[in-house]
């Protein structure tokens, strides 16, 4: 069950959480960025140009992100959003030391992306356009038809060469379990069918499996319940948090699933986001929240800008982007923040009108 440990969240000042933060490692935790891809894959409308995906990721790895999802190379039928996801990687700054993650669904994606990698003519120092690829199915046939086009069995049959190849070619394979929780088709789902999907998809030479809860549906005590089966047969560092905010429950979930041992945290800035196949979700937890989140706790998110990942920066980034699309963000600590700002600045013009 859900339970704050002696580790309690709330009672910890800053200076305690830098010197745990250095005595154990396991309280760093690594944030996936997957705005640009799983938050971006669901606009309606015309497709987002590919400058613009590259500049939000551009402007993610300033901000101390060293995981990021750039794209997907899937049926443009399918997502038409992901289309161009081979220039964005092309057009993007390359940085060393991060990870551009681009999702493939069968061998065809990994194919397309090989020959992008070998096409493309980059100077022999710099690295390469990206080192990572991400194979995903779900817990459920009914969401796996809906978004793969066959049942989980044959997903996991197609995604084994796959991943066999990528890592021939020197590509990571993180992996992903979708509806963890609760499918919009079939409803509750059985966590052991969850810990099998998700077991099969290590087997096969994934790094990490990310734990989706696709429908942002599951309540903390839900999530706690899902690591807890699942952990039975895999290590707890081989395992990922991916919450969808449909409920508002997002945030609350990172910390379950921090509390259950987890240590890598999927957002999207902004609160990017929904799934295609998931009626009704709405973005991942935002990037933002889940920084401010952890501030004075024990944890310490990993990343480039001071060692962290600089929320301010993030919070900016999310309204920028939300912005072009025509709206506004969707984080509630990137609207404070933007609401704190524009009280001071009021506060400010007054003061100098009574000078
Ligand atoms: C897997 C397929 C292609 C099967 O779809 P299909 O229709 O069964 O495939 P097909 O082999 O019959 O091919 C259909 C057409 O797509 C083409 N095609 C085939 N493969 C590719 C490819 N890789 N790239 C580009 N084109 C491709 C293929 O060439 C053909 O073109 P046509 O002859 O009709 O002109 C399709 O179902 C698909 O693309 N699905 C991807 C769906 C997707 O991207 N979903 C969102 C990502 S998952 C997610 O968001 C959840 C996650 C990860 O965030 C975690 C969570 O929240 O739970």
């Amino acid at each position: 069950m859900f339970r704050l440990t002696s580790r309690s969240l709330l009672h910890t000042s800053k200076s305690t959480t830098r010197t745990l933060a250095t005595v154990s490692s396991s309280n760093i935790v690594n944030i996936v960025e997957v705005g640009p891809r799983d938050g971006l894959q669901n606009e309606k409308g015309s497709v987002i140009p590919v400058h613009l995906k590259a500049e939000l990721i551009n402007r993610l790895v300033q901000a101390g992100v060293t995981n990021v999802e750039a794209g997907s190379f899937v049926s443009p039928k399918w997502v038409p959003q992901m289309a161009g996801t081979a220039d964005v990687l092309k057009q993007k700054t390359t940085a060393p030391g991060v990870h551009y993650a681009v999702l493939v669904p069968n061998h065809r994606g990994l194919d397309d992306l090989l020959s992008l990698l070998s096409s493309s003519s980059q100077p022999s120092q710099s690295p390469p356009l990206t080192d990572e690829i991400s194979i995903f199915t779900a817990a459920t046939d009914a969401f796996t038809r809906a978004n793969l086009n066959c049942s989980t069995s044959e997903s996991l049959s197609r995604l084994s060469p796959v991943a066999r190849t990528a890592l021939d070619n020197n590509l990571r394979v993180r992996g992903y379990v979708s509806v963890v929780i609760a499918c919009p088709y079939t409803g509750k789902v059985d966590y052991k069918r969850v810990r099998e999907v998700a077991k099969e998809l290590l087997e096969m030479g994934c790094y990490e499996v990310s734990l989706g809860d696709t429908v942002g549906q599951g309540t903390p005590f839900e999530i706690q319940e899902m690591i807890e089966e699942v952990s039975k047969d895999i290590p707890v560092s081989k395992l990922a948090g991916h919450f969808h905010d449909t409920y508002g429950t997002a945030v609350a979930n990172v910390l379950a699933a921090l509390n259950s041992g987890i240590r890598t945290i999927d957002s999207s800035v902004g609160g990017l986001g929904g799934c295609p196949y998931s009626p009704g979700a709405t973005g991942n937890v935002a990037t933002e929240d889940v920084l401010y989140a952890l501030q004075n706790s024990p944890y310490t998110v990993a990343g480039t800008a001071n060692g962290t990942i600089d929320l301010n920066q993030m919070a900016d980034i999310g309204w920028w982007i939300s912005e072009k699309l025509g709206r506004d963000s969707v984080s509630r600590v990137g609207r404070a923040l933007r609401a704190r700002r524009k009280r001071e600045e009021q506060e400010k013009e007054k003061a100098r009108s009574k000078l």
